[in-house]
């Protein structure tokens, strides 16, 4: 049984006071995790005020990247241990916009999913895909790509506990969201990826995320296919009544 992770990247957005009054604001009205678990990832400057807010504890906090080493003289960058060490389960790696803007290549993911996992943390990695490539059928084997690179060298144990993101560029603060049959199509050929790379019982259990454009009124119709465990939602996930909603999907 996968259950259903809805979580939220907050990217470059809020202020550590409305970090704070989100993370207050939603005590009490979120799902029970063992029904649906729900995450937000949020700039490292503000996770130790919304851990110290969240007093329910049912929301997971987590990172939006972090560094592949553990420590040492890297200015700076976000160090994996300290994450751990402050009580963050969850780190995102290789988000398209980490990829774009700030070059991180398949082989600087694959070190921040060793360091994730190294450190006790799960990391949530994206794989991206943009409409050129969709357009002209390259989407299949770039994809297959992103997965198998970013998890060459991890043993089964770990990938066991991996949560995988579909995140066509092209849906991402688009407006525009994938069809609920691409958004399956991209989560299925994740899944089968992890098949062929482990195995089929291994896939099974691991979740596979979609993320472009998830807003209240189109995630019930994203999260009905079988490959869609759960959503990773920016825009949507800034706005408190928002982020309840999509924890919510069930009801909507
Ligand atoms: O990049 C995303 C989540 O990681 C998606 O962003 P939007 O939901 O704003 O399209």
């Amino acid at each position: 049984m996968r259950i259903p992770l809805i979580a939220g990247n907050w990217k470059m957005n809020k202020t550590v006071q409305e970090a704070r009054q989100f993370i207050e604001d939603i005590q009490g009205q979120l799902p029970a995790a063992d029904q649906v678990e729900t995450a937000i990832a949020a700039p490292a400057l503000f996770l130790q005020t919304m851990l110290d807010a969240n007093h329910d504890d049912v929301l997971k906090i987590g990172a939006e990247t972090c560094y592949y080493e553990d420590e040492g003289a890297f200015t700076g960058e976000t160090s994996p241990r300290a994450l751990h060490q402050m009580g963050i389960p969850y780190t995102i790696v290789g988000h398209s916009e980490r990829r774009r803007y700030f070059n991180e290549t398949d082989d600087v993911i694959n070190r921040k999913v060793q360091a994730v996992f190294r450190n006790g943390m799960t990391p949530i990695v994206c794989c991206d895909e943009t409409m050129g490539r969709r357009e002209s059928g390259e989407k299949i084997h770039w994809v297959v790509n992103q997965v198998s690179a970013a998890l060459k060298g991890v043993s089964a144990e770990d990938a066991a506990k991996i949560v995988v993101a579909y995140e066509p560029s092209w849906a991402i603060g688009s407006g525009t969201t994938a069809s609920s049959d691409q958004a399956e199509e991209g989560c299925y050929l994740i899944r089968q990826t992890l098949a062929d790379i482990y195995s089929d019982d291994l896939a099974n259990g691991v979740r596979v995320l979609y993320g472009g454009s998830v807003k209240p009124d189109n995630i019930a119709g994203l999260m009905k296919n079988d490959n869609v465990d759960g959503v990773l939602a920016g825009g949507s996930s800034l706005d408190e009544k928002s982020f309840v909603q999509l924890a919510h999907y069930q009801s909507l």
